[in-house]
């Protein structure tokens, strides 16, 4: 076996430090590899890791603690063997308390932001479908490792939602044009082999921790570099997309309540919900 190769088993059979996140929530866990630094951050919410207020809340102070700590990448992953993330718990959009929903659509800004502009190198170890905002997270990562047997994209038009800006914005940042926009329109989910051939996965594994190995190396691709220089680069490379964010997000925010509190969108997600629970019943 070539010693490049022992090493990365090495990586995957090592022990990790729980740092938790001060929370004392167990929606997210985050561990430090201590030899490499990496920090893996677990999605915790049974039992399909839908993004509620607490879960975007606790993955934002996840995310900043990780960045505080000085670790040097994160890889986001999920304990669910099926489900990387559903995406947004829609309980949270169905005859909403104004209040939650002004603070669950902020929460939701604010993590997006921060995942998507971390100053460490990113990468999502995909063990599970990642629908709606689920493919979010992993798009917002710098890399995607997945694998086989699960779906990921933004099924959104199909059951009558406009998605905001920002979400377009995280499918435009890993897809050409054309495809996000035909992806979009038709409501698309990726098989994992449509999702390598457009790339909107960089690569494939064969179980969670042949994952976290594979997104490990991609994160110690940037060992040679200065970390301050990499994360202003990167931030640069990154402001276009996130002006409409930082410099407005009060109007953004305005916007998609005004959009969710209408009648259309209520009663389409009342269908949509009841088919969920139906089929989850069957
Ligand atoms: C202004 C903009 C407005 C809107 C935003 C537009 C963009 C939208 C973004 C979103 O992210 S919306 C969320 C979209 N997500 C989905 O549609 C996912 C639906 N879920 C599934 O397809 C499946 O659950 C699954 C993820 C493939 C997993 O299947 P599995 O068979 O393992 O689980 P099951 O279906 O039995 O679900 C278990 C349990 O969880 C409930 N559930 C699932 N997903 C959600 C969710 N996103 N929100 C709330 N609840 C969810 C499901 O109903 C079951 O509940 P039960 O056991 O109580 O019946």
């Amino acid at each position: 076996m070539l010693r490049s190769q022992t090493k990365l088993m090495d990586l995957g059979r090592r022990l990790c430090r729980s740092i938790g996140n001060n929370n004392g929530s167990n929606l997210t866990m985050v561990e430090v590899d201590d030899k490499t630094g990496i920090a893996t951050l677990t999605l915790n919410k049974p039992p399909v890791n839908s993004c509620n207020l607490e879960l975007l809340l606790d993955l934002n102070e996840s995310i900043k603690q990780i960045e505080r700590n000085g670790s040097r990448g994160l890889i986001l992953t999920s304990s669910n063997d099926k489900v990387f993330s559903s995406g947004l718990d829609l309980n949270e959009l169905h005859q909403p308390n104004q209040d939650r929903l002004i603070a669950f659509w902020r929460a939701l800004q604010d993590m997006w932001l921060s995942l998507f502009l971390s100053r460490v190198p990113t990468a999502a170890a995909i063990n599970g479908h990642a629908i709606a905002v689920g493919c979010v997270l992993a798009t917002a990562c710098e890399y995607r490792v997945m694998l086989p047997g699960f779906s990921i994209g933004i099924h959104a038009t199909k059951f009558g939602y406009v998605v905001p800006p920002f979400i377009l914005i995280s499918y435009l940042s890993v897809l050409p044009r054309y495809i996000a926009e035909r992806a979009l329109l038709q409501g698309k989910l990726f098989s994992i082999d449509e999702a390598l051939h457009v790339n909107l996965i960089d690569e494939v594994a064969d179980g969670k921790s042949d994952a976290i190995i594979k997104c490990a190396k991609f994160i110690g691709s940037f060992a040679k570099t200065q970390p301050d220089a990499r994360a202003l680069t990167k931030r640069q490379t990154r402001a276009q997309d996130v002006q409409l964010l930082i410099k407005d997000p009060e109007g953004q925010l305005r916007e998609s309540l005004e959009y969710i509190n209408t009648p259309f969108f209520q009663q389409g997600l009342e269908v949509y919900l009841a088919k969920l629970k139906s089929k989850s019943k069957e």
